[in-house]
Parts: structure tokens; sequence; C-alpha cells
């Protein structure tokens, strides 16, 4: 049985002078969790991220880790890896001695590193390269080798830093399906910081959504997405209209607006923009209030009707998918 090494914030708290880049916040990761903190620049994830890895000192409040302080603990002490935007790999090692530094610097003898640089290698599918430079990878070999190396250490926690961001889109989705059943397979935490809502959706099991320093709101990432409690992250996430209605603001999924004529109508527009995206039709409408919200059609069954730009329309919804928004 894996041991119960759960991650925990306790009002951690990091300034840097006047500024408060973290505000106090506090969760906690269950062992074995895919989560990602999602946010616009400068909410604070990647100050969080540096005080888990030890790379920041912590102002104030706590990161346990398996119940046990580790907020000043040096790094390598901490039972955390971390994968850097960059990989950050030394240029003029192989990738086998990239793979191997940490070992080495603990005091590791060259063979017995080299074996569990080659295990690491072979685990992110990268042996066949492991004598060349960092130059003569491609960014996604680059990625993995960055994984490998923060992976020997067997960490308790993997902490990525915007890991995709240097990938071409393509190679972007194919990668993030690597980590993704390389967590499922290693049965660690992972703690993945990204500015993509994609990417966040389609890697987490719990997505932590921050701004101006807090949390704004978190949980599971489909409880997340189908009911965002606030209008920061109905629009950061996506996907939402964010609509004033007599009620109060309520957040719609695009997917879940029907265009209605009939009495089921909620809203009258006037068509403004048509957008076709392949298997999904995107039709925005100027409702009252001089708001502009998207219905996102499946291809069928806007071309089983057509409409034009200007035409009239009324917007209707199961209430199930209008979620009330805190003010
Ligand atoms: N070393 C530093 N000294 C002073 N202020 C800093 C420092 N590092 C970050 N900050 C400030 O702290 C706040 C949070 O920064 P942080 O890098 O944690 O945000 P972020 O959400 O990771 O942003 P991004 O997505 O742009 O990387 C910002 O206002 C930033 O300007």
């Amino acid at each position: 049985m894996s041991q119960k090494l759960d991650l925990e914030f306790i009002n951690l708290t990091k300034r840097y002078g006047a500024t408060v880049a973290v505000d106090a916040i506090s969760y906690h990761f269950a062992t074995g969790t895919y989560a990602c903190l999602l946010g616009p620049s400068g909410c604070g994830k990647s100050s969080t991220l540096r005080m888990i890895a030890g790379h920041e000192t912590v102002s104030e409040g706590a990161v346990t880790l398996g119940g046990r302080d580790i907020s000043h603990l040096p790094p390598a002490k901490r039972g955390t890896a971390m994968m850097f935007q960059n990989y950050a790999l030394f240029p003029h090692l192989s990738v086998l001695d990239n793979v191997a530094f940490s070992l080495k610097m603990q005091g590791v003898e060259t063979e017995k590193r080299h074996k569990r640089a080659g295990e690491m290698l072979e685990l992110v599918d990268m042996s066949a390269l492991s004598n060349r430079l960092p130059a003569q990878l491609s960014g996604g070999q680059q990625q993995r080798a960055a994984l490998a190396r923060a992976l020997i250490t067997k960490p308790d926690v993997l902490l990525l830093d915007e890991p995709l961001s240097a990938l071409d889109p393509f190679l972007r989705i194919r990668m993030r399906a690597e980590l993704k059943k390389l967590q499922r397979e290693l049965g660690i935490t992972f703690i993945h910081v990204t500015h993509g809502q994609d990417e966040a959706l389609a890697l987490a099991d719990e997505i932590v959504v921050m701004n101006n320093a807090k949390i704004e709101q978190a949980g599971q990432t489909r409880s997340v997405f189908d009911a965002p409690k606030t209008a920061f992250v109905a629009r950061f996430l996506g996907s939402h209209n964010v609509v004033k209605m007599p009620e109060g603001m309520v957040a719609i999924r695009s997917d879940a607006l029907t265009l209605d004529t009939g009495e089921s109508a909620k809203l009258p527009g006037t068509i403004t923009n048509i957008e076709y995206q392949g298997t999904h039709v995107a039709v925005t409408a100027m409702v009252p209030g001089d708001q502009e919200v998207t219905a996102l059609l499946s291809d069928h069954e806007f071309f089983d009707s057509p409409k034009e730009i200007g035409e009239a329309i009324g917007l209707g919804w199961e209430a199930r998918a209008a979620q009330a928004l805190a003010q």
C-alpha cells in the first residue's frame, strides 16, 4: 500500500516587500492527486509552487507533507522535485548525466547513478537518446529528459512549472497525455502550474483557481467547471456566459444554450456573429442589457436550421445549466 503523503497549505503566505503575492491560502491535496494551479499572470501560482519546492521562503503559514512541516527544509530534503518551464538542462552534459546529476550531488557512485538514470530514461521512453546533448533533442525529448531528471530522486510530489508552454500546440497535446499517463503509473502527487484552461481541464483531478493572491475556487475539476461560484471563475475557465438576469448574475454554459423562438426562450437576442468551428458552430447574440452571449451548437443543430447575422432569435436553456454567481 502506498504511503499517505498528503500535501497541505496552511494559511500559506508570500510577501515580497509590500507586495502580497500569496495571501493566506489553505488547501489539502490527497496523495496521488493531479492538481493544476490555474489563474491569470501575477495571481501567485509560481510563488506558491516555489514555496512548496523551497526555492522561495514562506512568509507566514506552512506547507506540510504527510503531516510534517516542510516549510523550512532545504529543497533536497522535502520529498519534492521541480520540473522547470525551460527544462534547465545542462547544455554540456549528456542526457544520461543530466538525469543522474542530483544523484552525483548526493555522492552516489558513477555506476549506480548511471544505472538509475538509465531506468528513469526507460520510464520516459528515452533510452535510445541517453548519450545525446540537450541541443540535439527536440522540445518533446527535452521535456522527457527533464521529467526523468526530476523523478530520479523519487519525489513524493512532482512540481511542474508551465511544463508544456515551450512546445508547439500539437506536441503539447501529445505530451500532456504522456504526463497524465506517467502520473497514473507513478501514483505520486503532481502539482502543475498553468495559464491554460484546456490543459488544466484535460489533466487535473483537482483544479485550484487563483486570483489576486487568493484561491478563488478549488475542488474536483468537473465540479468547478460545472458550478463556477464567481463570475471570475466562469469567465476564466471559458465556455460559460456570464449574464445579468433579473434574479442576479448567472453563468450559463455555452453548450447548454439553445436557439428557441417558442415559449421556452428565456432571452431575446439578435445574432452578431457566427463562427464555424468544425464540429460546432458558435453563435453570438446581443441580448437585453447590452450583453453578448455565445451559444455553441453542434454543426447539425445549426445547419438543419441555419441562421444569419442580424436575425432575431430567442435563447433557451435548462434550469440546471444556469449557475447563480456570488455578487
Ligand atoms: N521576486 C519577486 N520580487 C518581487 N515581487 C515578485 C517576485 N516574484 C513575484 N513577484 C510578484 O508577486 C506576484 C505574484 O507573482 P507570481 O510569479 O507568483 O505569479 P504567477 O501567477 O505565477 O504569474 P505568471 O503566470 O505571470 O508566472 C506578482 O505581483 C509579481 O509581480
